[in-house]
């Protein structure tokens, strides 16, 4: 390749004109945002809910067409609008949430509000007006409303939310049933036999309290498309308004049996994992530098990488207890190993019947699934 020499002129005019042709994309996309808020604010005072997926698709449908007229490839259109539409939900549910402001003021506390999750809950809360206090031992304690220790917070507040390992929360449950305080209580994990009997018990003493699992990681901005879980263990009045936190944003709140949930996330986060982090173990073990691979990478491995490398940025400890921790965690694994015996078999015969079969199984388990 040739190296930095001297600019050719006609290729510097090219290259400001360029300069000048992003400037007004990067333009034209706020003014899209502006007016996508203002279209945000006309469908809260009427009532109607934001996503509009018909609206989405002619959106889309419109500017394929333009950019075939345009000599632009229709799918780069499509997925420029897409990136610009997720932008829009995103400013449009702030606003809502900002807007409705739930919260008025009244208090809530994070316990273990200084994690990953516990971060995000407590912008959450923040944006819905609540005035948000933490308690957290790694919390930077000069900070208003910041508690080193749990038990001197406010434990008063209408919202107490318990975002902390799997075992110190079931203790923490524990002592909020013997302090019985008023609000509505919830936790937030991922695992949740080890905080079932402490669930249980806190709502047989009267505590005001249900079960959440957020399905996604502390980055997410639009909720759109994304699942909360959420377990009613045993005080239906704390499920109702567990669920009403939600009510503004875009979130699906789904309610799972409290005694169904960890034998469920065993395989939507136990397999998945485990899958990913044997995939990326293969391949450390393979001795061939990730670099290369990816330098030859096909469509499917090109994915594959992308959600490994993801997995593998995860907190071990915290990824560890999902598979340690759920009681479930053992047979999907066992499940796993299974599969890959099958698989292994099917594949070292020479009649590829088995293989078939196995294809075929899982393209009819999965061709039902919406995209
Ligand atoms: C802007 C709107 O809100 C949302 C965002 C859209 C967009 O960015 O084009 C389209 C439909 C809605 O899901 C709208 O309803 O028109």
């Amino acid at each position: 390749m040739a190296g930095p020499g001297p600019i050719d002129p006609r290729l510097q005019a090219l290259r400001d004109e360029l300069d000048q042709v992003d400037a007004g994309l990067i333009d034209l996309a706020g003014r899209r945002q502006r007016i996508v808020a203002e279209i945000g604010r006309i469908k809260q005072g009427a009532g109607r809910q934001l996503r509009d997926f018909r609206r989405e698709r002619e959106v889309l449908d419109r500017v394929r067409g333009r950019a075939e007229s345009a000599g632009l490839d229709p799918d780069v259109a499509e997925d420029l609008l897409k990136r610009l539409i997720d932008a829009s939900l995103t400013r449009q549910e702030q606003d809502r949430v900002r807007a409705a402001g739930r919260g008025e003021g009244r208090q809530a506390l994070v316990i273990g509000g200084a994690g990953l999750l516990g971060q995000w809950l407590v912008g959450f809360l923040d944006s819905q007006g609540y005035a948000v206090s933490v308690a957290d031992p790694a919390a930077d304690p000069t900070l208003p409303g910041t508690y080193p220790d749990w038990r001197q917070a406010p434990l008063d507040a209408e919202l107490v939310v318990v975002s902390t390992p799997p075992k110190a929360s079931a203790a923490i449950i524990e002592e909020l049933a013997e302090r019985r305080v008023p609000g509505l209580v919830f936790d937030v994990g991922s695992i949740k036999s080890p905080l079932i009997p402490a669930l249980r018990a806190a709502a047989g003493a009267g505590l005001n309290i249900c079960s959440i699992h957020p399905m996604f990681g502390p980055d997410t901005q639009l909720l759109s498309g994304r699942h909360v879980l959420l377990m009613d263990v045993g005080c239906r009045a704390a499920v109702e308004s567990a669920g009403a936190l939600f009510v503004d944003t875009m979130a699906e709140v789904v309610e799972v049996a409290l005694d169904q949930h960890d034998r469920l996330m065993a395989l939507v986060l136990g397999l998945s994992h485990a899958l990913n982090i044997a995939f990326f173990t293969a391949l450390v073990r393979s001795g061939i530098q990730a670099d290369q691979l990816a330098g030859i990478s096909s469509t499917t491995f090109k994915r594959q990488l992308e959600i490994a490398r993801d997995v593998a940025a995860e907190n071990p400890d915290l990824y560890h207890e999902i598979q340690r921790l759920n009681e479930h965690g053992g047979l999907a694994r066992r499940a796993l190993v299974e599969a890959v015996e099958l698989l292994s078999a099917a594949s070292d015969a020479d009649d590829p019947a088995a293989f078939t079969d196995l294809m075929l199984e899982g393209r009819s388990y999965l061709e039902g699934l919406g995209r």
